[in-house]
């Protein structure tokens, strides 16, 4: 078990003894992190080691089998995932879940209805208030999508989109939530260089905008370039945490890594 310290600032997301058991098989095995607001905070570790289980225990997909989340100060473990999303959490998923044959526009749109009071499908009703909240949901779905560079794309159906840029718009519908801390699980899979260059550089202006980022993610020459903190899961524990630099010469991650090319 590990515990980081955060002097300057109250944690966002405390993760407090977190354990989870799938039957025979403890993917989590009692883990204590604190994430500050506003930084890129990397989750990195080999196949297996538990990185997408303790999303899921964040974002509400799993209740842990023991421990406990915290939100901005809020205990969240046992909320709905929809709950969570209100809280100011939101996630992308490893492989791209999008409404393929809706608009790009539409993809966003429909992520905006945590947030807003009547909820996008009712919308369809078309009552004057609802239409009204319609069309402030359109402006603040393209301002997202101008935000991540996808407006020209919006009238397209998601589906004829190339891999990069679904995932690039699975960002925007995350955004589009306005949560306070985004879960990226493996946003560069499948992504070319290049892509790879662009997502880096979405990540950082998101961190700018002043929400906390967590990423899980294989490819080390992103993390290791747009990371403030990273965390190292090995077999459902904390191997070790800390910079980027720290990481890279850590002797416990290299002897974890030798071979898979950190
Ligand atoms: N629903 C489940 N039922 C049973 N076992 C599971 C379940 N989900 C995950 N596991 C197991 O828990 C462990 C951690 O899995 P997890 O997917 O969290 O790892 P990971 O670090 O995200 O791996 P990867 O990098 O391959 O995505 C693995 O041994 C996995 O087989």
């Amino acid at each position: 078990m590990t515990e980081n310290s955060t002097p300057s600032s109250a944690p966002l997301l405390e993760i407090q003894d977190i354990q989870m058991q799938f039957g025979g098989i403890t993917a989590l095995k009692g883990i204590n992190y604190s994430v500050p607001p506003g930084i890129i905070q990397a989750v990195i570790g080999p196949n297996g080691a538990g990185k997408t289980t303790l999303f899921h225990c964040i974002s509400g997909l799993l209740t842990p089998t023991a421990g406990q989340v915290r939100f901005d100060g809020r205990e969240i473990n046992g909320s709905l995932p929809h709950q969570i999303a209100r809280y100011g959490i939101s996630r992308t998923f490893q492989h791209v879940a999008l409404f393929k044959s809706m608009s790009v526009l539409e993809n966003i749109m429909v992520g905006r209805h945590p947030k807003t009071r009547s909820g996008f499908w009712s919308t369809g009703l078309r009552f004057p208030g609802m239409r009204r909240e319609e069309k402030h949901i359109r402006e603040e779905s393209l301002s997202h999508l101008e935000f991540v560079g996808l407006a020209a794309e919006a009238q397209l159906p998601a589906g004829t989109l190339p891999l990069g840029k679904q995932k690039i718009l699975e960002i925007a519908r995350a955004l589009a939530t306005e949560p306070r801390l985004i879960l990226l699980d493996e946003p560069a899979g499948g992504l070319n260089m290049r892509e790879t260059e662009e997502l880096g550089e979405l990540v950082q202006r998101i961190c700018g905008r002043g929400i906390t980022v967590m990423l899980v993610e294989h490819d080390m020459n992103l993390i290791m370039d747009i990371s403030h903190r990273i965390l190292v899961l090995y077999y459902g524990e904390p191997l070790a945490t800390g910079t980027p630099e720290e990481i890279k010469e850590n002797p416990a991650v290299i002897e974890a890594y030798l071979g898979e090319g950190i």
